[in-house]
């Protein structure tokens, strides 16, 4: 095949930032995907429902002219969030999930839950009205190894929380592991789960064989071989579990290529391109569309993109880097590489 048309694809998972980040990269997105779910980990963190339709307002703002992109909006789960919110969230239509971010598990979460059972009430009123909870699924206790803190997490914490609330419905997101892949496999169709493409295409040898590699960073952090092979199993599998969530999360090269550097792969800029190659590797491009513009939206509830776009097989060459907020640049993932892959303009 050397050339797929699909269904328009959406990003089940996107981190936008705001004010002058914002308008760097929100075209980059815009310029491929119908919709996305756009991640609340501002600082501070979009809590309510009045500060998520704020937060649409800027996006839609920020968009390149002409542009029909539609953001999805996302609440951010802290110890403190009233069940009222999720019923005024739902009310609103604009408002689609709520983020559990387990309290320094991630970049921005300081604010998130420190203790699931502070907010049962909360996510039984989630379960009531149908909003699903997206998970970032790691814990964080500083005895438990960063590379298995995801498969603790979800025997830990998701497997209780599913057995108290067994008809939320759940979005394990960013899912880096075999443990997870088999897990939402075999879960009921309340449970299902994004996958990144750089999850599908790099073990955790790209970012320390030879050096270490910063834009290769990211959490959950790369895992072995194994693992990778598990997520290219189910992305390809043909479930409609499994869907496209970039994570695409912009830092400045600076904050990126760092003594203590931030978590995050900037991947938006060649998303589609980075998941044709990952399904292109399986001999899987007949499964594309599924996973990238048909699964989601079913787990949504909304209907499919009416468009299409088209990729082909070319040489297309990232650039070096983008010019970001501050002055700064962000560079992103595979810069100055090529990819067999780009989308027909
Ligand atoms: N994935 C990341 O490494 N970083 C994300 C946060 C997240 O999705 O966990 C970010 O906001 O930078
Ligand atoms: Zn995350
Ligand atoms: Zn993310």
């Amino acid at each position: 095949m050397d050339t797929v048309t699909l269904t328009r694809p959406d990003d089940w998972h996107l981190h936008l930032r705001d004010d002058e980040a914002l308008k760097a990269v929100v075209g980059h997105t815009a310029a491929q995907m119908g919709r996305a779910i756009i991640m609340p980990n501002l600082t501070p963190p979009v809590t309510t429902t009045a500060q998520a339709l704020e937060y649409r307002q800027r996006i839609l703002a920020a968009l390149p002219a002409g542009s029909t992109f539609e953001p999805l909006m996302v609440l951010y789960l802290t110890d403190t969030t009233p069940p009222e919110e999720i019923e005024r969230a739902a009310q609103s239509g604009i408002v689609k999930a709520v983020k559990l971010y387990p309290a320094g598990a991630t970049t921005n979460s300081d604010s998130g839950v420190t203790n699931l059972a502070h907010c049962d009430a909360t996510i039984e009123m989630m379960a009531k009205v149908g909003m699903p909870l997206l998970v970032h699924g790691e814990v964080t206790h500083a005895e438990i190894d960063i590379f298995d803190r995801e498969a603790v997490f979800i025997d830990t914490v998701l497997k209780p929380l599913l057995e108290r609330h067994p008809a939320l419905r759940v979005v394990c997101e960013h899912i880096t592991t075999q443990q997870a892949a088999e897990f939402v496999a075999q879960a009921p169709d309340n449970v299902a789960a994004t996958i990144t493409a750089h999850h599908l295409l790099f073990n955790r040898n790209k970012m320390l064989v030879g050096g270490i590699r910063p834009h290769y960073y990211c959490l959950p952090i790369l895992k072995r071989e194994q693992h990778r092979q598990a997520l290219l199993k189910a992305a390809t599998s043909g479930s409609h579990k499994f869907f496209l969530g970039t994570d695409s999360a912009p830092h400045s090269q600076r904050a990126k290529e760092s003594s203590c550097g931030c978590a995050g792969a900037y991947t938006a800029p060649a998303a589609i391109e980075l998941y044709a190659t990952a399904f292109d590797e399986m001999d899987a491009l007949d499964k594309l569309e599924a996973f990238a513009s048909l699964n989601g939206p079913r787990f949504y509830g909304l209907s499919a993109n009416a468009d299409t776009i088209t990729l082909e097989r070319r040489g297309w060459t990232l650039p070096e880097s983008y010019s970001y907020a501050q002055g700064e640049k962000i560079i992103p993932l595979l810069a100055g590489e090529t990819l067999n892959w780009a989308v027909r303009s």
